[in-house]
């Protein structure tokens, strides 16, 4: 079956477009953290898998971190257990832990390493213990004003966060043109597992690798202001007064303090995107400006 004349032209079209972007970021990482909030049809996650693979096959090398709190909550429920957060990190008990290690090391971390496989990639799912990639330690939440001296720690169980990244195996996979797909459990000094928020891991394993991009994909526009509209670039000096104002809050917070401390660390640029639309993933990588909002260091 030949095509007819003008939808090839289009298509050549695009290709032509995209070609500076694919020289950009040929032998470049992009590190993509996909939201559990950004998985919600077969369409979007097919949709998904496609970027992903056509990325690795113009010789960008994705590597991908993934979510599933709102998957984690939902078995959470079927067992009869409440989801509880406080500022943006589950209250995770020992019980609970075993469900986030089923969830997102076992479904979630499964589902995208077979979509991507099945759109013709070669992904590789790893949870923090494999290849001892993540360390972790205990995360201490602090309530209260730092500046009065009063605040009060907040013991939220076996939630940590990121103390060492040891990135062998990823280079491996991805020199052997795997695809990695990461799940945020890391491993402590003790050998126990902990609960790391997918944003921070994302920002952390982007820092380590000297990723020339870290996306971040959620279930909304982007970063929103006081009145709900989208802010396309953020200054870094605002981000503070957003959060003291409450603007800035729940999920968001981590999402806002990994992209922060990943282009302080050389990372070129961390963007908020919206993964409900289709094909986020290329519509960020072949416009200058991308969609939802940019992090940039100045
Ligand atoms: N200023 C803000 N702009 C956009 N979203 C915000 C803001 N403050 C809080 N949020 C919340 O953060 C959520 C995204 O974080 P989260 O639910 O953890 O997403 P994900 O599962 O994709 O990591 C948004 O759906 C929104 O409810
Ligand atoms: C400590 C903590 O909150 N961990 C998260 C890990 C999953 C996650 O971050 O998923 P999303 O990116 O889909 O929100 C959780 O248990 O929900």
């Amino acid at each position: 079956m030949t095509l007819p004349i003008e939808r090839a032209q289009t298509i050549a079209h695009v290709l032509i477009e995209a070609l500076p972007y694919i020289q950009r970021f040929q032998g470049k990482t992009m590190v993509i953290k996909y939201g559990g909030n950004a998985m919600v049809d077969e369409s979007l996650k097919q949709g998904f898998a496609r970027d992903i693979v056509l990325m690795k096959l113009v010789g960008i090398n994705p590597v991908i971190v993934h979510g599933g709190g709102p998957q984690i909550g939902s078995l959470l429920k079927r067992l009869g257990k409440a989801s509880e957060f406080v500022q943006g990190m589950r209250v995770t008990d020992s019980e609970t832990m075993d469900v986030v290690e089923m969830v997102l090391g076992g479904l979630v971390n499964k589902e995208i390493v077979n979509f991507i496989n099945r759109h013709g990639g070669s992904a590789v799912g790893l949870t923090g213990k494999d290849g001892d990639l993540i360390h972790a330690r205990k995360l201490l939440l602090h309530r209260g004003a730092p500046e009065l001296k009063a605040t009060e720690i907040v013991d939220i169980g076996h939630v940590g966060e990121v103390q060492s990244i040891d990135p062998s195996i990823i280079h491996m996979l991805v020199k052997s043109n795997f695809i990695p797909v990461i799940a945020p459990i890391g491993v402590g000094e003790d050998g126990r597992s902990y609960n790391i928020n997918a944003d921070l891991v994302a920002g952390k394993i982007a820092e380590v690798l000297g990723a020339e991009k870290l996306l971040l994909l959620t279930n909304i526009p982007g970063l929103l202001d006081a009145e709900g509209k989208l802010i396309s670039e953020l200054e870094v000096g605002r981000v503070q007064r957003l959060i003291e104002d409450g603007v800035i809050s729940g999920g968001m917070l981590p999402k806002i303090r990994c992209a922060l401390d990943a282009i302080q660390s050389g990372v070129k640029s961390a963007h908020i995107i919206d993964g409900r639309v289709e094909h986020a993933v290329m519509l960020d990588l072949f416009t200058d400006t991308g969609v939802g909002t940019l992090i940039r260091a100045r």
